[in-house]
């Protein structure tokens, strides 16, 4: 049986990539809009209607329309806007999170795919405070680096207007009032807002999340290995993963951090450094942020409620 896949939004950054995903795979039927069409509310609304699954790669007022035009019980939704992820009746699609949430996406018809950010904090925090290693009160700064796509068309546009001059390292949300804090705090099971610092770099794509960790404060400090093995329990158990964990090890000078190492598939890589005598941890991720970051994500999402195992990478 095919799945009837409508993608509203599918000329934008993430639309095209799950396109791209989905389009030699024949167990799906891409429903799509003409493009004198591409924002007329009837017409969404026929194919929001007609389709298995929607998939809303859209600004997040234009999602929750899209919501709203929904009148068939039987559209099941995908939303890769930051619209519904805390909301309740949706469930967050960051499926390698815990346990059973693949089991909880796949059984569910509103699903959040999640911010690019907050997944690379999530993974690496999650399974520390769920361990007790890491009080959930523990205060924790995030940084990171991510190539401009993530900003969508107009960043695309605007960084590829510049070139060589463009900004090499943009930090930005130094309101410290980003869209991505209310789901990294309430998936990453942290009592307190974390003090994040995003920078966008002069690349196009991939990512790079970084969690410094200063563990002298707590009455008892985690050795770097207790640190990684936590990690490595919670995602070596899960089936259908697309989270790897490193090797502890110190990486001095290396490409192996490489932002873009993962580009164009849906693999999360995860490292723990550690220095015991000084009580100092750094906990990084790297990923594609249209990949595991986006559309990756919604691929696997979308596999998951249909009951599909097909590739989600563009490399092959
Ligand atoms: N880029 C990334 O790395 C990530 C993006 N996301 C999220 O995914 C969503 C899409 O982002 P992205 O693809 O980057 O954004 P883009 O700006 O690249 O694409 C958005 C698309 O939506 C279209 N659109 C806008 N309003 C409407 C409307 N009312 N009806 C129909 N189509 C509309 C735009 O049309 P037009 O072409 O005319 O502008 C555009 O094609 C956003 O919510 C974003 O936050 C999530 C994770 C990562
Ligand atoms: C580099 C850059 O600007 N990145 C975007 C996040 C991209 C993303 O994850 O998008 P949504 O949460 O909007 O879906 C930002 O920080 O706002």
């Amino acid at each position: 049986m095919t799945a009837r896949v409508f993608i509203d939004g599918e000329a934008g950054t993430t639309g095209l990539q799950i396109r791209e995903r989905l389009a030699a795979r024949r167990d799906i039927e891409l429903l799509s809009i003409r493009e004198d069409l591409r924002k007329d509310a009837g017409a969404r609304a026929d194919l929001l209607n007609s389709a298995d699954v929607a998939i809303l790669c859209l600004p997040d007022a234009a999602a929750i329309e899209a919501v709203s035009l929904i009148e068939s019980d039987s559209t099941r939704v995908i939303d890769a806007s930051t619209a519904h992820r805390i909301m309740d009746g949706w469930e967050y699609g960051f499926a390698e999170m815990s346990k059973d949430q693949s089991a909880r996406i796949a059984a569910s018809k509103r699903v959040a795919n999640p911010g690019c950010w907050p997944q690379g904090v999530i993974a690496v925090m999650r399974p520390l405070i769920e361990a007790g290693l890491i009080p959930a009160d523990f205060p924790i700064t995030v940084n990171g680096v991510s190539g401009y796509s993530g900003g969508g068309k107009s960043m695309i546009e605007a960084y590829e207007a510049e070139g060589d001059n463009a900004n090499t390292y943009a930090p930005y949300g130094l309101g410290f009032g980003h869209k991505h804090l209310p789901e990294m705090q309430a998936y990453g099971r942290l009592a307190t807002t974390p003090l994040f610092v995003p920078a966008v770099g002069n690349f196009a794509q991939g990512m790079l999340t970084a969690v410094p960790l200063q563990l002298s404060v707590l009455p008892t400090v985690p050795t770097g290995a207790q640190l990684h093995a936590a990690i490595a329990d919670h995602f070596c158990g899960l089936t259908g993963s697309y989270v790897e964990v490193a090797p502890l090890q110190a990486i001095e000078r290396s490409d192996g951090l490489n932002p873009q190492a993962h580009n164009n598939t849906n693999a999360m890589r995860l490292h723990v450094f550690a220095n015991d005598e000084k009580a100092q941890a750094v906990l990084m991720a790297t990923y594609d942020n249209l990949g595991k970051g986006a559309s990756g994500a919604a691929v696997q999402n979308l596999n998951l409620m249909i009951g599909a195992e097909a590739d989600i990478s563009l490399v092959a």
